[in-house]
């Protein structure tokens, strides 16, 4: 085994104070340590410059060390009160927007530096584009039942009934969520607790998580912003489902949410492990209808529980209206041309460029078989042709179809986390096309795969940043590349 670099400064397990005083992308505060021998960088996720914090050093190296946010000791002077209750998903609701907005693009701008070797970056930053609505932005949640509460009071977990979030760092407690988290909906989430007390009265279990067992495991909303209607999705294990009232449950969701509720599934998650939905296991309609409609750009989508949707649609918006654009600034490269949508997901995009123009061909390509065929639906219901969509791994796709090769002149990316696989990048660089844009939710590997698509003869010509997640540290990145 290679033997860890020492340090001077701090050893790992060592409970630390210490001042931020910078944010690295991704949403770490950065501290230093400094003595004669130099400085030390300390990283603390989800903590702002300005704080100062007790933290436990998980990981050291000579030059820094990776640490766990045990307690906020001080805040920050730019940290305000918010009406909101607090939750792991938006460590950061109490900085002002700019603020945010600041530390994103810097800290985002200095990966292109560092990782992609674009030394003029900030010459070819074209805008920061902010969420429409900073709050209550989401149009999904997923709510954890819990056997195991953590107490903030007492601070300890106590064996309690729970529904809300993860403690954060946790993987087997829960912490109620009693009133808005200011990122979803209010009228949802004020109920939460009358929900809770429903299932909690029933006498059955909530999910243990260290136990792997219980009744309750998830409750999933979706929300249109469109109709502003409602469909839920309560997830349970199935032994002690004669056991439960789900007539008395579907009664109470009518009388809290009226005509917003467009439906209530049931479905059954019997696997151990931590994922919403099980990959067996079925879904059964409770009540109403298991699609809700959301309109984007003044296109229709059906959005069923399963579905992939932008989290954010206004947003998502602004954020397709930039794409858009940048494909369509040489429509020359897009009319009556094939263009590659390359990770298309539900096909958004595609259908957005096919339907602003003229006999442009567009090929979708996705992994994910349930997204084509809702691409496919989608370009039906909005009438829009020249589209085809493909589900196929994109590397394989391409490595089946070298016809393409020489005949795109624009593709469209949009890859999911991870980025896209080296091998699968140099198949899509030699299609030969004269731009692509390539969008990211990941800038880290965007800033990766720039630096070959560049030793490949492409320039970075433009890059925007799109705010899609408020109070996350997520950001989005749109990147034009030409030859
Ligand atoms: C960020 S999403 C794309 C979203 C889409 N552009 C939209 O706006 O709806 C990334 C997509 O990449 C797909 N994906 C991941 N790995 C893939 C692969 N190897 N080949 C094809 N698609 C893949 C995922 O299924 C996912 O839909």
């Amino acid at each position: 085994m290679p033997r860890r670099e020492r340090n001077k400064f701090v050893k790992r397990g060592e409970h630390i104070e210490i001042l931020i005083e910078d944010y690295a992308f991704g949403g770490k505060g950065i501290g230093r340590i400094r003595s004669e021998e130099g400085e030390f960088v300390v990283f603390v996720p989800n903590t702002l410059p300005g704080q100062l914090v007790k933290a436990q050093v998980k990981k050291t190296s000579k030059r820094y060390a990776e640490c766990k946010l045990l307690e906020v000791v001080k805040h920050a002077d730019t940290e305000v009160e918010m009406p909101y209750q607090s939750i792991p998903g938006a460590p950061y609701i109490k900085l002002p927007l700019e603020l945010q907005h600041q530390y994103k693009k810097e800290s985002t701008l200095e990966l292109f530096k560092r990782i992609g070797k674009v030394s003029d970056i900030e010459e070819k930053f074209d805008e920061f584009i902010a969420s429409p609505g900073a709050f209550h932005y989401r149009n999904k949640m997923e709510y954890g039942f819990s056997a195991i509460r953590y107490d903030h009071e007492l601070k300890t977990d106590v064996d309690e009934f729970a529904l809300g979030f993860k403690k954060r760092g946790t993987w087997w407690c829960g912490e109620n969520l009693d009133k808005d988290s200011g990122l979803f909906d209010k009228e949802v989430e004020d109920h939460l607790k009358t929900i809770r007390a429903f299932c909690e009265e029933s006498g059955l279990a909530p999910w243990h998580a260290p136990r792997k067992e219980g009744f309750f495991r998830f409750l999933v909303v979706r929300k249109s912003y469109h109709t502003n209607q409602l469909l839920f999705n309560l997830v349970t294990t199935s032994p002690d489902i004669p056991k439960f009232d789900f007539d008395g449950f579907t009664q109470l969701f009518k009388e809290l949410f009226g005509e917003r509720l467009a439906g209530i599934l049931h479905t059954i998650n019997d696997e151990t492990g931590d994922r919403t939905l099980a990959t067996t296991g079925s879904s059964r309609l409770l009540y109403g209808e298991e699609k809700i409609i959301e309109e984007l750009l003044g296109l229709r989508f059906e959005i069923s529980m399963k579905s992939f949707f932008q989290t954010n649609p206004a947003a998502a918006e602004r954020l397709y209206e930039k794409v858009v654009s940048y494909a369509l600034e040489r429509k020359d490269t897009i009319d009556g041309k094939i263009v590659m949508d390359l990770f298309c997901g539900t096909g958004t995009i595609g259908q957005i460029v096919a339907s602003r123009s003229t006999d442009a061909q567009i090929i979708g390509v996705d992994i994910v078989a349930s997204a084509i065929e809702d691409a496919k639906k989608n370009a039906n219901r909005n009438q829009i042709n020249g589209v085809q969509f493909f589900a196929a791994d994109v590397g394989k796709f391409l490595n089946e179809h070298p016809e393409y090769q020489g005949k795109i002149e624009t593709i469209i990316l949009d890859p999911a986390r991870a980025g896209i696989a080296p091998k699968t990048l140099r198949k899509v660089i030699r299609l030969g096309a004269e731009r692509m844009v390539y969008v990211s939710c990941n800038p880290a590997t965007q800033a990766r795969d720039t630096e070959q698509l560049i030793e490949a003869g492409y320039t970075l010509k433009k890059i925007s940043l799109v705010d899609q997640f408020p109070h996350t540290a997520h950001i989005e990145t749109i990147a034009l590349f030409e030859k």
